[in-house]
């Protein structure tokens, strides 16, 4: 196709979000330059790069006029680009769901002229009549409704949409965009003659057996009465100012969030939901600096409907600790005692369409017996039993072994991603990779055996040699935190060598060969009690080839100030983990400033890599720094890959790089009971003895 053909397309994709042609002209031209001319890049999922690119420049250009709130209360006038790129991602990914959303459009317009009373709220299109896909799907009206007939209603009413979604089973990777629709579709509005209005939204959950999600929105409680009490109906409900929250023992939970008070301001126009969720966003992002675009309030609404359910069946739960209950592996352990997770999985397909069938038959006037009668059939199961440590955070649940002996697992909060503790100033930025090009490692599949197991080719050979040199800073923070007026010299960082995976920008998407470890954990992992004296440990259930990215080590990120700190007040007895320093690249810099000098703390928040063992010598893990996203290399993931072929039920460990002989260091040491060949604490410990044992030394 021509080029000019290409980029008609393009601006007339734009426009139809209202997109004028001379803004988008430059951020195509730059994005032609960036990916070389290449369209494909471009126009795939019908523009989505260059809509995203061009929502992105928007944001960055309202946080440098000082404009940072991307919540907009023009609810008329920018369409929302998150729901635009789902209903595309709906209709790119499957010809039905096109179809039902076709279908969903004609119902809910159906809808609207057969209920809508006369007093409801004017119904705006453009000026053809022509209404966006975008704003029927945020509304659940065919239309937007305009902000100015919404704000000088005195009694509107908008007739409430059944929830015309149909839930599909879904697994963890297709649950976002569900509950995105969801929370669309069940949002709502109704006034009441008090002129107050109530905006709230009820989500539905089931979890099943495999803790996949069963969801779905519905306008149910729409007539909520004009008092904060809890529904009656519901087993079990909590009501916390606004925020109301219910199970059922049919395993669902309901969580309603009701504004009343701040409606009741009669200036109240409503905001577009979308709007609202990015503001929130945005917000959390800037003043918690959760690192990473993984957050969503969406997500945090998921957590709280879990840990509803959680803080329900489990009471050990209640005291932030997981305590080992020997029938959950039973359940799920096949006859060779290793735990095969999937095994169950099966069984249960069939009664899980069942479920999403009565839920897209659910009508508007609230959980309906069909509705029940299904439900019964979907067993409410807890959702951080003890298959799972991770509590659904990653792809892979990863049990805690069944041992009679195992005491209680120390309390954290398992994260699957880093987050920033306070200090740190890891920028992760759009505008900082915009230009760049990842420079991929090419990763093979090791055996068609392991398909999932992928290896970069850098590291096949050479693995067990990388960590060989050292390199030193003039001016070592580590050394500065000691001991700010007189540092002593550097005792040196071992040289790594990078991994650099793909990224946003890069123009390739989750499936890209070169995204390995941001995919996250794939092989079966246990944590389990080990037998000398080490606590917890880690241990693969299957067989790894050499060079499998088994982990990332995830953990608070904090500066070397915040941990030095934070290891004086604890004073190093009460620490679970080895924090890791993120120094691969500090002897490359003249003078890193306190701030630059990032650790990884995995003691309060962190994934499985914090039961990982150390071992002095030929351990059997290896760990990689990996740059994602910030390409200054002060930030970067820590990523485990096996040295050797590891034997299934065989215990993983990495060496942690302790000097034993530094008595100065904020972590204690521990004493190493790693038994390699070559411990470096033993060797230490035999010095000591003999020294002490000779006549010359000894006192
Ligand atoms: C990252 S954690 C590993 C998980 C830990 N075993 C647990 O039970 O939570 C590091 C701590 O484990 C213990 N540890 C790890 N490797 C060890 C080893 N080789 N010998 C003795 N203790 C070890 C030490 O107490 C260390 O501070």
């Amino acid at each position: 196709m021509a080029p000019d053909v290409k980029v008609r397309r393009a601006f007339a994709a734009t426009r139809a979000l209202g997109i004028p042609d001379e803004e988008v002209k430059p951020i195509l031209k730059q994005l032609l330059k960036v990916y070389n001319k290449n369209w494909e890049l471009i126009e795939g999922e019908n523009f989505r790069t260059l809509i995203d690119t061009y929502y992105e420049s928007k944001e960055d250009k309202n946080i440098g006029d000082g404009n940072g709130s991307t919540a907009r209360q023009d609810g008329c006038e920018r369409p929302s680009k998150r729901l635009h790129l789902e209903w595309q991602e709906n209709q790119h990914s499957n010809s039905t769901k096109q179809s039902s959303s076709s279908n969903f459009l004609m119902k809910s317009e159906e809808m609207a002229s057969r209920k809508a009373p006369v007093s409801s709220p004017t119904l705006c299109g453009n000026s053809t009549g022509e209404l966006g896909l975008g704003q029927i799907l945020e509304e659940g009206l065919p239309g937007k409704i305009c902000k100015k007939e919404l704000g000088r209603a005195k009694a509107c009413s908008i007739t409430t949409l059944p929830p015309l979604i149909e839930p599909t089973r879904l697994g963890h990777s297709g649950m976002c965009s569900l509950l995105h629709a969801a929370i669309r579709l069940g949002t709502w509005a109704k006034a009441y003659s008090s002129k107050e209005v109530d905006y709230a939204f009820d989500m539905y959950i089931w979890v099943n057996e495999r803790n996949n999600f069963l969801m779905s929105a519905s306008s149910s409680h729409a007539d909520v009465e004009d008092k904060d009490d809890c529904p009656a109906s519901n087993d079990h409900s909590s009501c916390r100012g606004h925020i109301n929250i219910a199970s059922s023992p049919l395993g669902e939970v309901k969580l309603s969030l009701n504004c009343k008070q701040a409606l009741a301001q009669r200036k109240f126009q409503r905001p577009k939901l979308d709007a609202v969720l990015k503001f929130v966003e945005d917000k959390y992002l800037r003043s918690f600096k959760i690192v990473g675009s993984q957050f969503s309030v969406i997500k945090l609404l998921k957590d709280i409907c879990e840990s509803y359910l959680d803080f329900g069946s489990n009471p050990f739960e209640r005291s932030g600790v997981i305590k080992s209950s020997p029938d959950i592996i039973r359940n799920v352990s096949n006859s060779n005692g290793i735990t095969d997770l999937n095994t169950k999985s099966q069984s249960y397909s069939g009664r899980d369409s069942e479920v999403s069938n009565s839920i897209a038959s659910t009508s508007s006037s609230g959980p309906t017996n069909a509705r029940r009668r299904h439900c019964n059939s979907v067993r409410k199961v807890r959702f951080s039993d003890l298959t799972d440590i991770t509590k659904g955070a990653e792809k892979v649940k990863i049990s805690l072994a069944d041992d009679p002996s195992n005491g209680l697992l120390p309390p954290f909060n398992y994260i699957p991603h880093n987050i920033i503790y306070q200090s740190a100033p890891v920028q992760i930025s759009l505008a900082v990779l915009r230009m760049r090009t990842a420079v991929p490692v090419v990763w093979v599949t090791v055996s068609p055996q392991n398909c999932h197991v992928l290896v970069p080719v850098k590291l096949v050979g050479s693995l067990p040699t990388l960590q060989q040199d050292f390199v030193y800073c003039q001016d070592c923070p580590i050394e500065r935190s000691r001991n700010e007026s007189r540092p002593e010299k550097c005792k040196g960082h071992l040289i790594r060598k990078f991994i650099k995976e793909c990224w946003r920008k890069c123009g390739c998407d989750m499936h890209c060969g070169n995204r390995v470890v941001q995919r996250g954990i794939t092989c079966k992992l246990q944590v389990f009690l080990t037998e000398e004296g080490k606590g917890w440990g880690v241990r693969t259930l299957e067989e790894l080839p050499k060079g499998t990215f088994v982990c990332e080590y995830v953990g608070e990120i904090v500066t070397n100030t915040e941990l030095y700190d934070r290891n004086m007040q604890k004073n190093g007895r009460e620490r679970h983990t080895y924090p890791v320093m993120l120094d691969a690249d500090w002897g490359s810099e003249g003078h890193l400033q306190d701030e630059e000098a990032l650790c990884l703390d995995a003691t309060y928040h962190g994934n499985v890599a914090r039961f990982i063992n150390h071992r002095c010598f030929d351990a059997n893990l290896i760990d990689i720094p990996v740059e994602v996203e910030t390409p200054d290399r002060h930030y970067y993931h820590l990523a485990f890959f096996t040295t050797r072929k590891v034997g299934a039920l065989e215990e993983l460990n990495w060496d942690y790089g302790i000097d034993f002989d530094d008595e100065d260091h904020p972590v204690k040491a521990f004493k190493c009971c790693c038994k390699s060949s070559d411990c470096r604490d033993m060797k230490r410990r035999k010095q000591i003895r003999s020294c002490d044992s000779h006549p010359m030394t000894s006192r």
